[in-house]
């Protein structure tokens, strides 16, 4: 059985295979683009965030009903299970949905009608994040979070993903702010495309407690002493940082050099459906590409619970699961 580990940075959509795309499409009378699951699969090919961006914003569109999202969480949780997770924090993206004409409560019922049974079908504890598309306005945000009011208590944190390059976090400062009144957790996706700036940005700016990818920190060493002393976590996605050419190739991934720089690393799967493999995968590539040993690999699946949102006692009762378990 794969090392227990927390997952922090998964886009449900990003969850969406082939297979269940072609099902929904079928369901809902809708002919996509492609003939075939493997034809979609070919597509796979991306040259950058934006490139990926396109097809996954596309292929949203077969998400209609409230079955359709509670059957693609459903999926991903019988895949995380298998992948050794016992806790996600998992994120979506309301506009993206709200836009096409989809009310918000059926993407949040949806969700979480798969998500409330999780403990006890999957063995899985799960929060959700909810992320303002940063390539839309303030204002759209703005309307995102008045909208999810009546479901705050389904909603533990709000994020900030999508285009970075171009979409500073301080565009979102004053939503951010209301959302910390409301009581909610905040992170941001900063650093992935974008310049370490950013990261200090999404920190300074918005209250980040936590940095989605964050491997633009290299750049900076100022920044590099400034998330180790504060020990922020940062939720790293090595796959997807090779499929969108963040990084060359995985053999020269700066994951351990964040980790050696006593940075607070968490390894993730972001969008597991197109970037080749889910969070157990992750870090087998990790240890066969840059040779990770398999303490450094229980010091990441350590560091994923104590990067979470869960309370003391949970993340404490994990961690003695991680410390009974080799790799
Ligand atoms: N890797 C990523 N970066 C930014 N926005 C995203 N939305 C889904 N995946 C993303
Ligand atoms: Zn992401």
């Amino acid at each position: 059985m794969p090392i227990p580990k927390a997952e922090l940075h998964l886009h449900i959509e990003g969850t969406l295979e082939p297979e269940l795309a072609f099902q929904l499409a079928h369901r809902n009378n809708i002919t996509l683009p492609y003939p075939d699951v493997q034809t979609l699969r070919d597509a796979y090919s991306f040259t950058d965030l934006q490139s990926f961006l396109d097809l996954y914003y596309r292929l949203m569109d077969v998400l209609r009903t409230e079955a359709d999202f509670h059957d693609l969480a459903t999926a991903y949780l019988t895949r995380a299970a298998a992948q050794g997770v016992r806790h996600a924090e998992i994120f979506f993206d309301p506009q993206a949905h709200t836009q096409r004409g989809i009310p918000l409560e059926t993407v949040i019922d949806g969700l979480t009608s798969a998500l409330d049974t999780s403990l006890q079908d999957h063995g899985i504890s799960t929060h959700l994040i909810l992320c303002f598309l940063r390539d839309q306005s303030a204002q759209e945000a703005m309307d995102t979070l008045d909208a999810a009011r009546p479901h705050l208590h389904h909603i533990t944190a709000v994020g900030l993903d999508s285009a970075e390059v171009g979409n500073p976090p301080e565009k979102f400062t004053e939503v951010f702010q209301a959302a910390a009144d409301l009581g909610l957790r905040r992170v941001a996706h900063a650093g992935e495309e974008g310049p370490a700036t950013y990261i200090w940005n999404a920190l300074n700016h918005l209250g980040a407690e936590r940095i989605d990818h964050g491997i633009r920190c290299m750049d900076d060493p100022e920044l590099i002493t400034h998330l180790a002393t504060t020990q922020t976590p940062l939720t790293v996605c090595p796959f997807s940082n090779v499929r969108l050419r963040a990084v060359p190739t995985l053999d020269q991934h700066p994951l351990p050099a964040m980790m050696d720089a006593g940075l607070l690393v968490t390894v993730n799967s972001d969008d597991p459906a197109y970037f080749g493999g889910y969070v157990h995968d992750n870090y087998l590539g990790l240890q066969h590409h840059l040779g990770l040993t398999d303490e450094q690999l229980r010091t990441l699946a350590r560091n994923s619970f104590t990067a979470s949102f869960l309370t003391p006692e949970r993340r404490d009762a994990l961690i003695a699961q991680v410390d009974a378990h080799t790799f």
